[in-house]
């Protein structure tokens, strides 16, 4: 069984698909985090990240390890831990540029392929690109929105400044969001975008258990479907 969930920042993607996969006992693919993680070691080895020629230069350098347990999502850069400084504000204003250059997606394309290909459990697997690129013939594609000002409400509840403190600058965190999206969207290579066979589930009105418990259904249903096919699949042979 294989889940991609895609859609823009703030959806709920990582939440819903952590919870959907541990509650089906099914790996985990966060790989915003591995963009992320790849953005990180660029800023953190002198790579000029405003210079799309630098990044694809640097494209296959890092070493990017990624777990699979939704319960302990772990990811590294060159047996670096990443988990925590992916996600400054650093890396978010820079991993839009990062993710544009082609040579980045092939290569983490790659490693997204293989690690699906391994799960022999079956994986949920959130991204931009999942539904449409990295994986078209998922079993199922769910594609998540909600409205700009639910997003930047759910992020900025969890973003902090330098000294700890929440931050307050709604509208701030709203631009910057939207900015993102924009460049996601935009881009040539494997740009954002609701696959024609998803299912969309608008979360703006929704709490998280009820996006939870809507795309566990989902599943379900995808799984059942999958195995009354499975025996007429066979005897058509
Ligand atoms: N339906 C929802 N209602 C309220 N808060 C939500 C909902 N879904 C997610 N959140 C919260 O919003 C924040 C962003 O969710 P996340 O899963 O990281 O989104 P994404 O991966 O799409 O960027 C998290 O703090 C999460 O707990
Ligand atoms: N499949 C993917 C996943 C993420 N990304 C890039 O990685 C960035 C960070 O993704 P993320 O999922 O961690 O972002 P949030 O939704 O958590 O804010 C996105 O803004 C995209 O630029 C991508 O290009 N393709």
């Amino acid at each position: 069984m294989i889940v991609a969930i895609d859609g823009p920042s703030g959806t709920g993607k990582s939440s819903t698909s952590k919870a959907v996969a541990a509650q089906l006992g099914l790996s985990y693919l966060d790989t915003g985090a591995q963009y992320r993680a790849i953005t990180w070691w660029m800023l953190n080895n002198g790579v000029d990240v405003s210079d799309p020629a630098a990044i694809a230069a640097a494209a296959g350098k890092p070493s990017i390890v990624s777990g699979t347990d939704p319960r302990d999502p772990a990811i590294s850069a060159d047996g670096l831990d990443a988990s925590g400084p992916i996600r400054t504000q650093e890396v978010t204003a820079a991993v839009s540029a990062v993710s544009a250059v082609p040579e980045v997606r092939a290569r983490i394309t790659e490693l997204q392929r293989t690690i699906a290909a391994e799960a022999v459990g079956g994986i949920v697997v959130e991204g931009r690109d999942i539904g449409t690129t990295v994986l078209p013939h998922a079993d199922l594609k769910v594609f998540l929105t909600a409205s700009p000002e639910a997003r930047a409400a759910r992020r900025s509840g969890e973003l902090k400044t330098a000294d700890g403190k929440p931050v307050t600058d709604l509208a701030g965190t709203q631009q910057a969001l939207i900015a993102r999206d924009k460049a996601d969207s935009s881009r040539k290579t494997s740009p954002l975008k609701k696959a024609d066979d998803a299912v969309e589930v608008d979360t703006t009105e929704l709490t998280l258990e009820q996006v939870i418990e809507c795309v566990v259904t989902l599943v379900e249903k995808a799984a059942a479907d999958k195995a009354a096919a499975g025996p007429m699949e066979k005897a058509a042979r």
